[in-house]
């Protein structure tokens, strides 16, 4: 097993389901809590931060994860904390994140979208100089804000269309969210040239991740782990390539799966579905994505070639331009025949 970690630790990786404010570490989140105290409930002490982010439900999480937004006030705060991002992915031997980003909790704070956008690539500069990761953003609209937030999103979107822009997409809760009132907004940023990859299935049934895929034209499915519980829907991803962005324990943190062992990314993989495995909210969640790695290798036995192949499905299904796609695999392949 130790092989295993130490080979998952240098493995080059990609990361494609990571949210912003939800990757800040301890020491960001507690910097931005005490510079704030008196006006968050959010624990100046990182060593108190454990207790914070133990979630009763995934209504709880949201919660807890708004607070935290909450102490991003300028866009000082959005660089440094992008930056840091950057510096923890590139410890792990990431070398591609796509970053989740949410403009409209931002915008709405008074944090202007061109300032936000601008703190967000000199970030992206920076990460990909200092320390070797490509980031990519995902814009989404955070469901419970509803459709002034999908306006915003959009406009942020299209007008400020920043370089590291990829996708479109929207988290936050989905009941009492339906996907479909958000088809105009995913179909004029789908007309932009932007690839459509919602959330669905994480915290209700796959009649979600049909919606997804049949209004929001998704391409990709945030989460998507109710899909093994519909056969159909599970052929259908598989014929169409469709991959689900799995995060075994956000499932189990957010209390969406009851425990690790009986996570449904076994039935997914054995019934074909593309998936790759991600960290969601780190630091929210006590996790890596190396250990995302290394619980996604017990669950699914793979070994060391297994966990090689889980890194290329997830550069496979990354919406990396040009020839960085290529450019990773081979990273992988060198990497693999290295340690071979
Ligand atoms: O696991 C998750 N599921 C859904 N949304 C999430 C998750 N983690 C973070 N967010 C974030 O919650 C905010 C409120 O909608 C959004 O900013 C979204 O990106």
């Amino acid at each position: 097993m130790t092989d295993l970690t130490s080979f998952i630790a240098g493995l080059p990786k990609a990361e494609l389901h990571v949210h912003h404010v939800g990757s800040a570490s301890p020491r960001i989140v507690a910097e931005l809590a005490a510079r704030h105290e008196g006006t968050s409930p959010v624990p100046a002490d990182p060593a108190r931060l454990a207790e914070y982010f133990e979630f009763r439900d995934f209504a709880h999480f949201i919660e807890i994860y708004l607070s935290v937004v909450d102490l991003i006030r300028d866009d000082e705060d959005v660089r440094l904390l992008t930056y840091e991002i950057g510096r923890e992915l590139g410890r792990q031997n990431v070398r591609y994140a796509e970053l989740t980003v949410t403009p409209y909790s931002s915008v709405r704070r008074g944090i202007p979208a061109k300032a936000f956008c601008e703190a967000i690539e000199d970030a992206r500069s920076g990460a990909a100089r200092d320390f070797g990761v490509d980031l990519r953003w995902c814009f989404d609209i955070p469901g419970e804000a509803g459709l002034p937030a999908a306006e915003e999103t959009l406009r942020v979107a299209l007008d400020e269309r920043p370089d590291g822009l990829v996708s479109f997409g929207l988290g936050g809760p989905e009941i009492g969210v339906p996907r479909p009132q958000f088809k105009p907004y995913f179909d004029q940023a789908r007309a932009a040239g932007l690839h459509s990859v919602p959330h669905a299935g994480e915290t209700t049934g796959p009649e979600t991740i049909w919606d997804a895929l049949r209004e929001l034209g998704a391409e990709r499915i945030g989460h998507g782990i109710a899909a093994a519980q519909d056969e159909r829907l599970m052929a259908h991803l598989a014929e169409n390539g469709i991959p689900l962005e799995v995060c075994p324990t956000s499932n189990l943190r957010t209390r969406a799966v009851a425990d690790l062992d009986q996570h449904p990314i076994t039935t997914l993989v054995a019934a074909g579905v593309p998936v790759s495995v991600n960290s969601d909210d780190p630091p929210m969640f006590g996790t890596t994505l190396e250990q995302e790695y290394a619980t996604a290798a017990r669950l699914l036995g793979l070994d060391a070639a297994g966990v090689a192949d889980l890194a290329r499905a997830a550069v496979r299904h990354s919406f990396r331009p040009g020839d960085g796609k290529a450019a990773l695999l081979g990273e992988i392949d060198a990497y693999q025949a290295a340690q071979g």
